[in-house]
């Protein structure tokens, strides 16, 4: 399975229960603040519903997690990369993408051969507290003329109405949050996002 131009992130098993199904084919579990056994027991869970639906789950973070539960792809930012077994993520096999806000962290991710790069935030986000401007759209083009065939995620406020100019500056991935999580509809709201993604990527 290969990334997908929707990229869909939630913080539990239950969202991805929810959503997956809808035809969602990239989806992050990303869980903050839960205990591990909790953790382990939703990413299993989340592993088993993915691989039904023909869905690349991508786990956030807990990378150990992942290979002891034979997951295939992590989402790491720098702080997580600073600290993680880049040795024993590749020996597992494990697909990995990596977090940039900025040219330092642009080179911290090269070295480090991801399978995608992400940048964010695009737009302000509501999701968490960012000590990053905005990047806005410039900055993805000169993103993706820096990572050449690497894939590039666009992460950060993104909604529906803004996809088009994520895309049209050189973005291969939109990843969302809370423009489906908060919505009053999230299933409609994910619809939404897998029709308007498909008139940019045809063959998706
Ligand atoms: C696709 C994608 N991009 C960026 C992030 C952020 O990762 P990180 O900086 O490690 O922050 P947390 O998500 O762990 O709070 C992401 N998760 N996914
Ligand atoms: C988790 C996360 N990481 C970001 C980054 O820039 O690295 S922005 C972000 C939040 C994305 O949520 P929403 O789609 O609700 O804005
Ligand atoms: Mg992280």
């Amino acid at each position: 399975m290969t990334l997908d131009p929707f990229y869909l992130i939630v913080d539990s098993t239950s969202w991805i229960r929810r959503l997956v199904p809808l035809g969602v084919k990239t989806v992050q579990l990303r869980i903050k603040d839960r205990a591990l056994p909790e953790i382990r027991a939703e990413i299993r869970e989340a592993a088993a519903i993915c691989k039904a639906h023909a869905c690349q789950l991508i786990v956030n973070d807990y990378w150990q997690v992942a290979i002891e539960e034979g997951c295939d792809f992590i989402h790491l930012g720098q702080e997580d990369l600073a600290t993680a077994d880049l040795g024993a993520i590749r020996e597992a096999g494990l697909k990995l993408g990596l977090s940039t806000h900025d040219e330092t962290e642009l080179a911290v991710a090269l070295a480090a051969h991801p399978d995608y790069i992400a940048l964010g935030p695009i737009y302000p986000t509501i999701l968490k507290a960012m000590p990053w401007a905005p990047q806005g759209l410039e900055r993805i083009g000169a993103w993706k003329a820096r990572i050449g065939d690497i894939p590039l995620v666009a992460i950060g406020g993104l909604t529906v109405e803004r996809i088009a100019g994520v895309f049209e500056n050189g973005a291969d991935s939109t990843a969302v949050v809370t423009d489906i999580t908060r919505n009053s509809d999230p299933e409609r709201r994910t619809r939404e996002w897998i029709a308007a993604v498909r008139t940019f990527h045809r063959e998706g």
